[in-house]
């Protein structure tokens, strides 16, 4: 069987090297471009990129993105900054290229996913819920895209189950030193030399807590996400939101092996 044609944009940043060694050592993969800052997009085409890679920088994103659907070549993002208006946008793009597929996934590590389900069960259980992330010290984009998406998540999830919005007793108070408000979850950052990629969800109820939290540790927890998508997203044309989308065939598929998945945006 023939190998499918990979690229990776952002080839030299932190994600994007880590992403170039495993896609090398996949059996079934063929890294045929690495782009960094600067390199034309055309050598996607000219190398025959069947699925790119995307982990560049927010202000980059949109614009590699808008030449891979162009070109009918399928795309996995990690890159974070996304709004409604730009997932609008690359929606626009891909209905203008039928049988290309685009999966955003604001993290590819399946403890962060994890994360994301359990808090959305868990919200509507509690009065009290507030996500805070935190990052190495050269990180763009504030929040995270997962802790947004957390936060998007368990917003949803209790406007669902019928919970009124929280309460915030403040009426003192600094300006920021509530979080950022995400649909009316806080959401708090912190960046720090020599952390990674951590989030803690808490939720409080009478006389209770409950912390979920979440530690990346090093780059290749991100890796077997990377993978699935990259063998899933040719079969899924159109905008997918979230791994967990590619995620459908269980535990096995993040080992590595092919899974099909559903639109999820
Ligand atoms: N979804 C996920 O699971 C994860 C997402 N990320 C996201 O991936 C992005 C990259 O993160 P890092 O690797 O930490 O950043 P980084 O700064 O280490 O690497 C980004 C690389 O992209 C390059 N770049 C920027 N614009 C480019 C362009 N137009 N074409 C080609 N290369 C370009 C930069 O020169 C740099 O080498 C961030 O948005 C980050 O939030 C990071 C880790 C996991
Ligand atoms: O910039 C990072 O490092 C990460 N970015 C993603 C995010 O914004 O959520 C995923 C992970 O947290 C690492």
């Amino acid at each position: 069987m023939s190998k499918l044609r990979v690229a990776v944009i952002g080839a030299k940043g932190r994600i994007g090297s880590e992403a170039v060694r495993s896609v090398e050592a996949a059996d079934d993969l063929d890294l045929v471009a690495t782009l960094g800052r600067g390199d034309p997009l055309e050598a996607l085409a000219d190398a025959g990129a069947q699925v790119a890679v995307e982990l560049t920088h927010p202000d980059s994103v949109l614009g590699n993105l808008e030449f891979c659907v162009g070109h009918g070549i399928h795309t996995v993002v990690g890159t974070t900054g996304w709004t409604p208006e730009r997932l609008d946008t690359v929606r626009g793009w891909l209905d203008a290229s039928p049988g290309t597929g685009a999966l955003i996934a604001p993290n590819f590590s399946i403890g962060a996913v994890l994360t994301m389900r359990f808090a959305q069960q868990a919200a509507p259980w509690f009065e009290s819920v507030e996500v805070i992330e935190l990052h190495h010290d050269n990180k763009a984009d504030a929040p995270s895209g997962t802790a947004t998406r957390t936060a998007q998540l368990i917003a949803a999830a209790r406007s669902e189950a019928g919970r009124p919005p929280q309460h915030d007793p403040t009426t003192h108070g600094l300006d920021g030193a509530r979080g950022a408000d995400v649909d009316g979850v806080p959401v708090h950052s912190v960046r720090l030399r020599g952390l990674l990629a951590h989030q803690e969800v808490l939720l409080g109820g009478t006389g209770e807590t409950l912390t979920i939290r979440h530690d990346s540790l090093h780059h290749s927890s991100f890796m077997p996400g990377i993978l699935l998508a990259v063998r899933t997203v040719p079969t899924v044309p159109g905008l997918t939101f979230g791994l967990e989308h590619f995620l459908t065939d269980g535990p096995g598929a993040a080992d590595g092996s092919a899974a099909t998945g559903h639109q999820g945006a």
